[in-house]
């Protein structure tokens, strides 16, 4: 990719993990709602490449998409109890915002931060805890229809349906990637169905690569690392997009420490409780019901 890749919601948990890992291989445009610090923006970026702007604000978006080739659209409400006023606006409104400022641009490749929570319903009262476990063999592999939980999984599946018909009717490549749980160092604690989708950081970003570098027309694909207990499969992301996760939740003991590992230090030498990913800015409302570990 040569041209620009524009990252929004950049400041958040997915967005860090992406820009911590393939922050130096892209010429980033970074929006977010919140200006970024330093601390989040790799070497290289310039003020030019930066906008504090909302994704519903139509013009904003428009002169951030200026030149650019791909789009990895985050930004949103990510709480699962997000109330319908603030997933229409900031989930289903802003997404074709940006997907339609894409195809006005020209853009090639557009990665969508779609969610586990798309599909919740397939986790009924029949198929819980079992579901969540090693010997368990239900997959959803991406073909299924959507079937949500809550109105935040109602808002990504619309999402993914914006993807399909800017596919269709405007040949943009589209991937939605269904994010199960995103948690840096180590999978959650003490929550199976947490460990069943992690996400850890280091395959989010090379998951994320793969979107920007992969040929595709239209994908489902499931965002978790290869882990033992899973029942979302991760073949179609193998197959469309080469992905090669690297981490396993079982490489782990359920209460997150790494397994054949002395003591408790994670792979940056700090502290599994100083690693907890908390909401990257107090944009929304804090979860009630989300673990602790789960963010
Ligand atoms: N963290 C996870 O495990 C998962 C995340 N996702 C999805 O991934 C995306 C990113 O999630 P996180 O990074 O965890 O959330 P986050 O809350 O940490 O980050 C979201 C970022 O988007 C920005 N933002 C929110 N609304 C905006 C708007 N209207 N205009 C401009 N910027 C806005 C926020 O300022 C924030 O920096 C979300 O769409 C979420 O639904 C999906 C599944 C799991
Ligand atoms: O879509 C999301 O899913 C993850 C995992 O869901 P949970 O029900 O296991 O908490 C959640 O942590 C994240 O905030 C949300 O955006």
């Amino acid at each position: 990719m040569d041209e620009p890749v524009l990252l929004t919601g950049a400041g958040g948990r997915v967005g860090q993990a992406i820009l911590r890992g393939i922050g130096d291989d892209y010429e980033w445009r970074l929006l977010d709602r919140e200006p970024l610090p330093a601390a989040k923006v790799p070497d290289g970026v310039t003020d030019a490449d930066r906008f504090v702007a909302d994704i519903t604000d139509d013009r904003a978006v428009r002169e951030a998409m200026d030149g650019v080739g791909a789009v990895i659209h985050l930004a949103g409400d990510p709480r699962k109890t997000a109330p319908w006023d603030s997933v229409i606006r900031n989930n289903i409104d802003g997404t074709q915002v940006v997907m339609r400022a894409a195809v006005d641009a020209g853009v090639e490749k557009f990665a969508f931060a779609s969610s586990n929570h798309a599909v919740g319903g397939y986790e009924t009262e029949d198929r819980t805890p079992e579901l969540y476990r090693t010997d368990d063999d239900y997959r959803l592999d991406g073909s299924e229809l959507p079937r949500p939980g809550n109105l935040y999984g109602v808002s990504k599946a619309a999402g993914e349906s914006l993807g399909r018909f800017h596919h269709d009717e405007h040949g943009m490549s589209v991937v939605c990637v269904r994010i199960g749980n995103l948690t840096k160092d180590h999978p959650p604690r003490e929550y199976e169905r947490g460990q069943a989708m992690w996400l850890s950081h280091r395959d989010c970003a090379h998951l994320f690569d793969r979107c920007l570098q992969a040929d595709y027309g239209y994908e489902i694909v499931y965002g978790i690392s290869n882990n033992d207990r899973r029942y979302y499969s991760i073949e179609r992301a193998r197959e469309a997009l080469g992905y090669d996760p690297a981490d396993n939740s079982a490489d782990y003991t359920f209460e997150g420490e790494p397994k054949g590992e002395a003591g408790g230090d994670d792979e940056d030498g700090e502290t599994a409780e100083g690693d907890r990913d908390g909401p990257a800015e107090p944009n929304f409302p804090t979860d009630p019901d989300t673990p602790t570990d789960g963010a």
